[in-house]
């Protein structure tokens, strides 16, 4: 490594925010030269035309400890690969979830190495080749804005700790890089710090002679050099040569740093720091003359917004708290201005903005870290930072690269530096006296001796510029003669051009012409358009009352599905409930034969019974017959024994035979009387067992005729019932057969209708068709007699 200009000591310069690269306070525009590493390096003009857009990054930290153990809820949802983070709200009682699209968004999980790889490693690169960038991180306070930017700094074996954050990862790749092209260069850096509005360098050397607040904090002015760049007088600026000197500086700073412990954050920053380094790579160019590239790195950890009630600030604190919230609300304005193109951009309403003026809307390219916490409770300012970034990310800059510096310049410049330090110094002399120590005495002494020889240098590296410059006056005259030939070759150009012209006119009168017969064409084609559109929109009635037939079809084909269940339903229930009648008849019927069967077996017992009845009946007159005819004998033998007892009477008393026979013809009269009566009443009584018998068989008769009538009544209605049920099924299945018949011949019928309606649908389509297809062929061949130029 052969670091440029090895100035040993601290210089007290101004240091510039702009994009000039101090301390050159008047870098002068080179020739330009491809730049080593490829890259167009110098080509201002071109850079000043592109526009790029300040890239917003979000950072979303884990929940800490303690929100971890008061379970916390999560709003936040990072999703990396999208590039969006979504923010869960709860709005009247609904959940509503706010997206937001960043260039690059980085979750809780992320590590400090990869945020620094994929956003920061490459802006850095940039720097290197002679840009001026800017990375600043803002949100909450609490968020992780210091974690991101600075983390842990070295390690013991001074090792980067995996927490390193933005600055010391940048300082390490600057070294590495320059260290490993083995490039001449030199850095430079500065630390200042912005509280209550009021910048303080955080690299100055502590002076024992001072109260401690005074000596700590030196305040220092923040100056403008009439080209619209600010700069920051007074600041330390601080050569370093090593990574170690670096990081020692860095902490000397961040530990004067202003801190305080909020309920928000135990070591929050009350202020906004920024810290800057400058590289200036020294170029091998053609001749003897030597370039200098310059780029510039601010990095900046802004206070965090925050809500001083939360946050617990009181008196002192809440001051200071007002002042962060009002240079922020100025930067949020700023913001808002470039957003919306404001003819007025309020810079000057706070430093915080006048520092960071070019890298808002200048010729710097600036990076947003966006830091906010994932906790339901910081909700609201969570969406405040998410709004804050996203329209950040609208900002436009016009990066430029960094002029380079001849070293010629380089020493008028330290020249003019020199002179403008002896001013001082004579100024303060003159003031008040000033008093410096032996030892800073001999180190300034050393200090401007190193720094003669330097310009004894430069001096020499003049010398060379300059035959450089001699060299380069050769070439602008060789230049100056090419312009010549330029010139004629113009002329020749322009008696070239309004040849054409001409013909372009003539073209115009023929453009014209064509432009005619095109409106006329674009008429017919307008026309044609039309009945096209009409044909379109007839096909898409008849398309819609195709869909609205075959809907119909459908709902019928649905319907007939139904019905046709239906009727399947209704003839397995009457198939059923025939052979549930079937079975019931069939009951009836061997109820009905049992019933017949068991009258039958009645009347016939009946018949028996009647006919043993009789029988008996007959035995009983025939017994009574005989008996009769028994009395009859008695009676005939008593008779007779009479007469022949008369006789011997007769024959044995004649006298008293007329006594006797007296007697006898009375006796003979009573008997004759009884027999007469008693045959009279046995006839009687047989006349009417006669009648009875005579009328049992009647009544026997009419019964059995009456059971065979009930039975044949029983019979015939049985009959009857079975033939109607016949005749219903009978019915039924008439019926049935006929709907259907009537279904199929409808279906039939809509079916031909459709294919009806198709045919003709597709025949007009077909005629319709065949007509554009005419009209088409027509104003093709139009076109082809009209000519090549017509367009459709
Ligand atoms: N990504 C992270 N991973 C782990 N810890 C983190 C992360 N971000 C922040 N922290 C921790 O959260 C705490 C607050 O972070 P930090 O001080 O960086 O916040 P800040 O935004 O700078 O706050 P302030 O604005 O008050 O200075 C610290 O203890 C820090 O270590």
């Amino acid at each position: 490594m052969m670091p440029l200009t090895p100035d040993q000591s601290n210089k007290k310069v101004g240091s510039s925010m702009s994009a000039s690269p101090s301390p050159f306070l008047t870098p002068r525009p080179e020739r330009r030269r491809p730049d080593s590493r490829g890259s167009d390096w110098g080509s201002n003009r071109q850079d000043k035309d592109k526009e790029t857009n300040v890239q917003v990054l979000l950072r979303c930290r884990p929940l800490s400890d303690d929100e971890l153990r008061s379970n916390v809820p999560r709003v936040v949802t990072c999703y990396e690969n999208k590039r969006e983070v979504s923010v869960m709200q709860t709005l009247a009682n609904k959940q509503v979830d706010r997206v937001f699209t960043f260039d690059k968004v980085f979750g809780p999980k992320s590590q400090q190495r990869s945020i620094y790889e994929q956003a920061i490693a490459p802006i850095v690169n940039e720097v290197l080749d002679g840009f001026n960038c800017t990375v600043f991180a803002y949100g909450q306070t609490g968020t992780g804005k210091t974690y991101t930017m600075e983390g842990g700094m070295r390690n013991k074996g001074g090792d980067l700790p995996a927490e390193a954050g933005v600055i010391p990862r940048a300082v390490r790749q600057i070294f590495d890089i320059l260290e490993a092209q083995n490039a001449d260069y030199s850095i430079k850096v500065t630390f200042l710090e912005l509280y209550n509005e009021e910048i303080t360098d955080l690299l100055s050397p502590e002076d024992n002679s001072r109260p401690t607040d005074e000596k700590q904090k030196k305040p220092i002015t923040l100056m403008e050099d009439g080209k619209g760049s600010v700069f920051v007088r007074g600041l330390e600026e601080e050569s370093v040569y090593s990574l170690n000197e670096i990081y020692t500086l860095l902490e000397r700073g961040a530990s004067k740093r202003r801190t305080a412990e909020t309920l928000l954050n135990k070591r929050s920053s009350r202020s906004h720091s920024v810290f800057t380094i400058t590289v200036y790579v020294k170029e091998t160019v053609i001749g003897d003359e030597e370039l200098i590239k310059c780029g510039k790195l601010n990095l900046v950890d802004l206070a965090g917004s925050e809500n001083i009630l939360r946050s617990g600030a009181r008196e002192g604190r809440a001051r200071e708290a007002g002042e962060i919230n009002k240079s922020l609300l100025t930067l949020g304005r700023v913001i808002n201005a470039l957003v919306e193109h404001s003819p007025h951009v309020p810079y000057r309403d706070s430093k915080l903005t006048r520092i960071l003026r070019d890298s808002l809307g200048g010729k710097t390219k600036t990076c947003i870290i966006a830091t906010i916490s994932p906790s339901a409770y910081c909700m609201e300012e969570t969406l405040s930072t998410l709004d804050y970034a996203s329209r950040a990310k609208s900002i436009k800059n016009k990066p430029e690269a960094n002029q380079k510096v001849s070293k010629a310049v380089l020493l008028k410049d330290l020249y003019m530096e020199i002179d403008r330090m002896k001013e001082d110094i004579q100024a303060a002399r003159e003031k008040n006296g000033v008093y410096i120590s032996h030892e800073r005495f001999a180190k300034e002494e050393a200090e401007k001796k190193s720094r003669n020889e330097k310009i004894e240098q430069l001096e020499n590296d003049l010398s060379l510029s300059e035959k450089q410059v001699a060299s380069f006056r050769e070439l602008y005259l060789t230049e100056q003669e090419q312009k010549l030939e330029l010139e004629s070759e113009l002329k020749d150009c322009k008696v070239n051009l309004e040849k054409t012209s001409n013909t372009l006119h003539g073209l115009q009168e023929n453009y014209k012409l064509l432009v005619s017969t095109l409106k006329e064409k674009e008429h017919t084609i307008s026309k044609l358009l039309k009945s096209e559109n009409a044909l379109i929109e007839r096909a898409k009635e008849m398309c819609t009352d195709l869909q609205n037939a075959s809907d119909d079809i459908n709902l019928l084909s649905s319907k007939l599905d139904h019905k046709e269940r239906l009727e399947a339903e209704n003839q397995k229930t009457i198939l059923n409930f025939g052979s549930l009648l079937n079975g019931s008849l069939k009951d009836l019927h061997t109820t009905i034969t049992g019933c017949v069967s068991q009258q039958q077996k009645q009347l016939r017992s009946m018949e028996d019974h009647v006919s043993s009845y009789l029988a008996s009946k007959n035995d009983a007159a025939q017994t009574l017959e005989s008996r009769i005819n028994k009395m009859t004998g008695i009676y005939t033998s008593g008779v007779e024994t009479l007469k022949e007892l008369a006789n011997t009477l007769h024959m044995k008393a004649s006298s008293d035979m007329e006594q006797i026979q007296s007697k006898v013809s009375s006796q003979t009269l009573a008997v004759e009387n009884f027999l007469a009566t008693a045959v009279h009443e046995a006839k009687d009584v047989i006349c009417n067992i006669q009648n009875s018998i005579d009328e049992q068989k009647q009544l026997l008769a009419f019964s059995l005729q009456q059971q065979e009538e009930g039975f044949q009544q029983s019979l015939t209605s049985a009959r009857v019932v079975s033939e109607a049920a016949v005749n219903f099924f009978d019915d039924i299945h008439l019926r049935s057969s006929r709907v259907m018949k009537i279904l199929e011949e409808s279906q039939n019928e809509r079916f031909q209708q459709l294919t009806n309606f198709e045919k003709k649908f597709k025949n007009m389509v077909f005629e319709e068709s065949l007509q554009l297809h005419i009209h088409h062929n027509k104003l093709v061949s139009q076109r082809e007699k009209t000519g090549p130029f017509s367009t459709w």
